[in-house]
């Protein structure tokens, strides 16, 4: 038996890859996503904007933008039998399981499946970026046992997203509020889903398994699943002084507050958290209704002063989420249809430049 290198659980800093799509710059306080800073995007740019940003390596130009709005908006329907299938899921099935299944069997209607070049891959993308809002939406409304809705492609690609959620038309604000969380969750640089998405492309495999891999990477509460865990305490505690309590008590049990820390931004208010924070602010004060930002900035003040941890982005998600009507289930969904614009950008990167996935293991297991 050799003695290997030195293990580092969670491979915290270890270096996975090459990448030219994005990066977290913690001494400037940066999200570099293709050379552009995130934030600074998300006060002047759309979702779509990033889209084009992830997948065509530049922000694009009106026209270029309506070229991309139009080519989504022809991919938004579905093939029937993938509702068919979703209809035979059993009724307590996750969203994000149910969301796992139909992107999956998406790999069955291309019938271009084994071409792994840039543009094959770049064409599939946009095909699925197209359909995730109906599958993301429909397969939380089959598990409801409510009627299908179509996608409205007379609306912005957001404004459809959020109104076949909500059933209703959405105002400006609401729109520029869920797109805005869109564009921050788009990319993140090398989180476990990504992570996932790039061990499966390295073996060759294809888009739709290595985005497969990632919706369940990201269920995890210690990665997406976190934004619906957030929902349900605020939702147990109803008032500050509840969540507080609650908070303190999960605090003396050892357990994890889900919002809190960050691999990389351990010691720091996620950015992408701080403008999520600002928009909570913003429709409050539309609707008068203070409640989930007092709660929030009690429970982000109590985290510092207990353990000197910092809101994440899916703690201030959360409560915009509710307050735009959002049911709980579909928090995490909602992020992955937005990532899956970078997971793309990554799936076509590792497979432009491969080399498989394949490292080894320190053993402590019996002698031999
Ligand atoms: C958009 C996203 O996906 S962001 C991530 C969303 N996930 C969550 O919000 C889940 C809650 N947070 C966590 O579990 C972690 O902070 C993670 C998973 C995000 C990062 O994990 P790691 O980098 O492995 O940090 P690790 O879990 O080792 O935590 C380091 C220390 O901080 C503590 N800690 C970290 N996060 C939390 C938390 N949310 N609540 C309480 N304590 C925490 C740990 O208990 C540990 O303390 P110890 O050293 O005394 O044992
Ligand atoms: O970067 C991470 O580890 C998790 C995260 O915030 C994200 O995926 O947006």
């Amino acid at each position: 038996m050799t003695i290997k290198e030195k293990y580092i659980p969670g491979l915290e800093g270890v270096i996975a890859s090459e990448t030219a799509i994005s990066f977290l710059d913690t001494v400037q306080e940066k999200i570099i996503i293709k050379g552009q800073d995130l934030i600074a995007l998300s006060k002047s740019n759309d979702y779509l904007d990033v889209v084009n940003l992830l997948l065509e390596g530049e922000l694009p130009s009106s026209s270029e933008k309506a070229v991309l709005e139009d080519k989504l908006k022809k991919d938004y329907d579905l093939p029937d039998a993938v509702i068919e299938l979703l209809k035979l899921l059993p009724k307590q099935t996750h969203p994000m399981d149910a969301q796992r299944t139909g992107i999956s069997m998406l790999a069955g209607y291309d019938d271009n499946l084994d071409d792994r070049s840039p543009s094959a891959n770049k064409h599939r993308a946009f095909q699925i970026l197209g359909k995730l809002p109906t599958l993301t939406v429909n397969s939380y409304r089959v598990l409801q046992g409510q009627e299908i809705v179509a996608p409205k492609p007379d609306l912005s690609y957001s404004a459809n997203f959020l109104s076949m959620i909500t059933g209703k038309l959405p105002t400006e604000l609401e729109t520029k509020t869920f797109d805005q969380l869109l564009l921050l969750y788009s990319e993140h640089e090398m989180p476990n889903s990504t992570f996932t998405a790039r061990v499966i492309a390295s073996t060759q495999s294809d888009i739709y398994g290595a985005l497969t891999g990632a919706v369940a990477s990201l269920k995890g509460n210690l990665h997406g699943g976190a934004n619906e865990a957030v929902m349900h305490m605020l939702n147990e505690a109803k008032s500050v002084a509840e969540f507080e309590e609650l908070m303190l008590k999960k605090l003396q049990k050892k357990e994890k507050i889900m919002g809190f820390g960050h691999r990389v931004y351990m010691k720091k208010m996620d950015p992408r958290a701080l403008i999520v924070k600002d928009a909570l602010k913003e429709l409050s004060a539309k609707t008068g209704d203070n409640q989930l930002l007092e709660m929030c900035e009690a429970g982000e003040r109590l985290m510092e002063s207990e353990k000197g941890l910092y809101p994440n982005l899916d703690y201030y998600a959360a409560p915009v989420y509710w307050m735009l009507g959002i049911p709980i289930p579909l928090y995490t969904p909602i992020f992955f249809s937005a990532r899956a614009a970078g997971l793309c950008a990554h799936v076509i990167e590792q497979h432009e430049n491969n080399r498989i996935f394949r490292p080894r293991v320190n053993y402590i297991g019996k002698a031999y």
